[in-house]
């Protein structure tokens, strides 16, 4: 489970490491040579920390988080799945994150990308009992990366395993909850003109108008097909989160 390499004169880096979390839950370490990384707990394929190279902690985890099964773990990245929301139902944000997901030690083929060496494959399957409440089988692959720079990346790949061939329909997102210091100092760049969804307005459709988001009061919106690239800029802390997708249509705030 453990991959520990020596590259050139720096200390030995363990890339990925199991161990115990809170409560003596499952847990995996990711790190990179420069010193960032990340931990992502079995309990909801749930990514619970990611640090830059200064040991600075770029997700938002509650101080009241609780990491007790069956309660969700609240901040970090949960994986909404089958359900995202209220969208359905299922329990808000369906069941994925509060599961055991185990390790994947055979995950089909990615890409080769020789340069990543910390990252790890989670699995989750359906099991008998929730199939009771989502009648379908099927096997969702989480590989979280962490790049060498820092980055940190999901991909999910999910595939239908009903016996019947019978197909079915999912909504899913990551729901990152991002490290900022001051709330009112933080502008979103990329989502200037789309529509979105007001959840304080019982999902009303309306328009953003012009300049990049900013908050000042409690904002729940969903932005509709939302470009590739969105950047959250931190005034006060001087950073700048970058994010990307691929095959995810929209974003929340
Ligand atoms: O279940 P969690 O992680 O606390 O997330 C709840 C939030 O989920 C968001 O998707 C909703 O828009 C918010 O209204 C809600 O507060």
């Amino acid at each position: 489970m453990s991959v520990g390499r020596r590259r050139g004169m720096s200390l030995e880096t363990k890339y990925v490491e199991l161990c115990k979390g809170i409560n003596g839950l499952d847990k995996i370490v990711l790190r990179e040579v420069r010193g960032c990384s990340a931990e992502v707990y079995l309990y909801g394929g749930h990514v619970t920390s990611w640090k830059n190279e200064h040991g600075e902690e770029l997700l938002f985890v509650s101080s009241k988080a609780i990491f007790k099964p069956p309660k969700t773990i609240r901040g970090g990245i949960p994986i909404c799945f089958p359900q995202f929301s209220n969208l359905g139902s299922l329990e808000p944000h369906g069941f994925a994150r509060a599961r055991f997901w185990t390790i994947d030690n055979d995950p089909p083929p990615f890409p080769i990308n020789s340069s990543n060496k910390a990252f790890i494959d989670l699995i989750l399957k359906h099991s008998e009992e929730d199939v009771k409440i989502w009648p379908h089988r099927y096997e969702f692959r989480l590989r979280i990366t962490l790049g060498p720079g820092g980055d940190l990346m999901l991909t999910s790949r999910i595939r239908n395993t009903n016996t019947d061939g019978k197909s079915f329909t999912f909504t899913f997102a990551y729901h990152t909850y991002f490290h900022v210091t001051d709330i009112s100092e933080v502008r979103v760049e990329g989502l200037e003109t789309l529509d979105y969804l007001d959840n304080l307005k019982n999902r009303e459709r309306f328009t953003e108008q012009g300049d990049a988001i900013v908050f000042e009061s409690e904002v729940d919106k969903v932005y509709l097909s939302t470009p590739t690239k969105i950047a959250i800029l931190d005034h006060e802390r001087k950073r700048t989160f970058e994010l990307r997708k691929d095959g995810l249509p929209d974003a929340g705030e």
